[in-house]
């Protein structure tokens, strides 16, 4: 039956479900997770698809429409989304409809805010496919990007559940191993002194990250986020730690054009710019050196490409959704495993930048 983890919303409780093979399953598991549901439709990123579409769809007695969606982070697009929702009313979806987003954070997301705006919102499974996605499928953030920046356009719409087949994962290329372990530090850095401590003394490669391991490790880092969104859904307070490294780190993707750098590659150089930034506003030290080293030693970049520019990271930043007043707000650490939200001069930052771009 595979392991389970309970996650509340403000609207329901759903089931984190990490069971091996269970793509062979996944008619008797949306009977199971969305009862009474009319009718469904899966929408699924195409690589995945490709690999993997005849695993899912063997289950069910009576194939139902699956909809392909273009690989990468361009598809997080209005154009996108309202293919998507055109192609769900032409096939008469009512309110007890089910989608079920099956892919990565992109079509996550995407689908997600299908789902959480056809007829005003109607249920969804995630079946997260990458490691990144054990944060984007958990927590009901979902939406789209803008030309101006990233996620600005969305909505929180908590998934009936989350089905997480942790051998789909073995067919992951090593730069999405190396997005999604990104959001895993993060987890440790946040939140859990302990994991990142035990990430560092254990997985000294990417190949480290074996189907064996991955699906206690993916928990792991599933129950910080569940612990910080069961008591901040909508990011009143303290969902913002789970922001940690993205203010940068959203700011590069954008500057760069979205997919030129993947998500976690880019938060990865948003963690350290956050944690030299913490050094300096919050007079702590962190062992950057060693985070740093680590990061390197697994294929991340740390500083800032070439072709960036300070001043056009700070009007993205400026565009953040935790901006107020056009003030800039970091998530910061005292410590490791304790993180904070504090608004900084655009000095501070701006003189930052410039030693990160050397
Ligand atoms: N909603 C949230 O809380 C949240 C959290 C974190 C990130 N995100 C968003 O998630 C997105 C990134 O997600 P991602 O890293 O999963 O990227 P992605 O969805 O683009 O997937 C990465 C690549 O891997 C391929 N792929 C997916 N599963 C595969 C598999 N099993 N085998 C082989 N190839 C596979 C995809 O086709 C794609 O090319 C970003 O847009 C980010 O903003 C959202
Ligand atoms: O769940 C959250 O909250 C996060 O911040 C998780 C992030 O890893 C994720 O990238 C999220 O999409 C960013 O949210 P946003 O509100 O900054 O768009
Ligand atoms: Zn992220």
């Amino acid at each position: 039956m595979g392991q389970t983890l309970t996650i509340k919303s403000a609207t329901h409780s759903y089931q984190v479900v990490m069971e091996k093979g269970s793509r062979f399953r996944l008619a008797e598991q949306l009977k199971q997770h969305t009862p009474g549901y009319t009718k469904t439709v899966l929408i699924i990123d195409k690589n995945v698809a490709d690999l993997y579409k005849e695993d899912f769809l063997s289950s069910f007695a009576e194939a139902p429409q699956v909809i392909e969606v273009a690989s990468g982070e361009r598809s997080k697009s209005f154009e996108t989304y309202h293919q998507l929702v055109t192609k769900l009313l032409e096939a008469g979806l009512d309110r007890k409809a089910v989608v079920v987003a099956i892919g990565g954070g992109v079509v996550g997301d995407v689908a997600g805010f299908v789902a959480a705006t056809y007829m005003r919102g109607i249920r969804f499974i995630q079946v997260p496919t990458t490691i990144l996605a054990h944060d984007s499928s958990v927590g009901g953030k979902t939406g789209i990007n803008h030309p101006l920046g990233k996620n600005l356009i969305g909505a929180f719409h908590a998934p009936s559940a989350v089905l997480y087949d942790p051998e789909i994962l073995e067919s992951l290329p090593e730069a999405e191993l190396r997005s999604g372990f990104a959001e895993v530090i993060k987890h440790g850095l946040i939140h859990d002194r302990a994991f990142y401590t035990w990430l560092v003394d254990h997985i000294h490669s990417l190949t480290d990250l074996h189907v064996d391991m991955l699906g206690d490790l993916l928990l792991r880092s599933i129950k910080v986020k569940a612990d910080v969104v069961e008591v901040d859904e909508k990011e009143q307070g303290i969902r913002a730690h789970l922001n940690f490294g993205h203010t940068l780190g959203h700011a590069i993707e954008a500057e760069l054009g979205y997919g030129q750098l993947t998500h976690g590659e880019a938060v990865a150089i948003g963690m350290i710019f956050a944690m030299k930034l913490s050094e300096k506003v919050l007079h702590t030290t962190l062992p950057i050196d060693e985070t740093s080293t680590y990061l390197q030693r697994l294929g991340y970049e740390t500083s800032l490409r070439k072709g960036l520019t300070i001043a056009g990271l700070i009007d993205r930043m400026k565009l953040d959704k935790k901006a107020s007043s056009g003030n800039m707000q970091f998530v910061l650490l005292s410590e490791v495993g304790i993180a904070g939200l504090y608004q900084v001069q655009e000095e501070v930052i701006e003189s930052l930048l410039q030693e990160l771009i050397g």
